[in-house]
């Protein structure tokens, strides 16, 4: 395999990355689904330019995760299709950094909403 591509063509690979992770992973639609209702969140509590700043990159944080943990499954699969103590290690960690990010998220926003309800900012 060809290294270092032109950086179009990383793209174009990055960009099938995206494609089939949406088509064929559940968590990762549920993941922009959730990336559109913080979106909404942030417009409608008009929170402030660092809000808006500390949500996209929590979003993208947990999508990023989602996709790098889909990739560990994968190459887990690859190696060992077969039940093994390892790759139940290495997918219950991924899939542990993925909650540990949606949470923090789940947190922010909340923060965001309770400020916005109680203190009307
Ligand atoms: N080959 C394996 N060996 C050991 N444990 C496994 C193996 N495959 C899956 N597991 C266990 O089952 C859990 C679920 O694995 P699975 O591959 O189904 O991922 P998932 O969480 O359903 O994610 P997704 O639905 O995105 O594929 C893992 O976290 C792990 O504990």
């Amino acid at each position: 395999m060809k290294k270092n591509s032109a950086l179009w063509r990383r793209a174009l690979f990055a960009g099938r990355g995206l494609w089939i992770a949406a088509r064929e992973e559940a968590s990762f639609r549920t993941e922009l689904l959730a990336v559109v209702g913080g979106v909404i969140l942030l417009y409608w509590t008009g929170a402030s330019l660092l809000w808006w700043g500390v949500g996209i990159l929590l979003m993208g944080a947990v999508l990023a995760a989602e996709l790098l943990n889909s990739a560990v499954e994968s190459l887990a699969d690859l190696v060992s299709p077969e039940y093994h103590p390892l790759v139940a290690r290495a997918k219950d960690c991924g899939a542990a950094a993925v909650l540990v990010l949606s949470f923090t998220a789940v947190l922010i926003a909340a923060l965001l909403l309770w400020r916005y309800l109680h203190l009307g900012e």
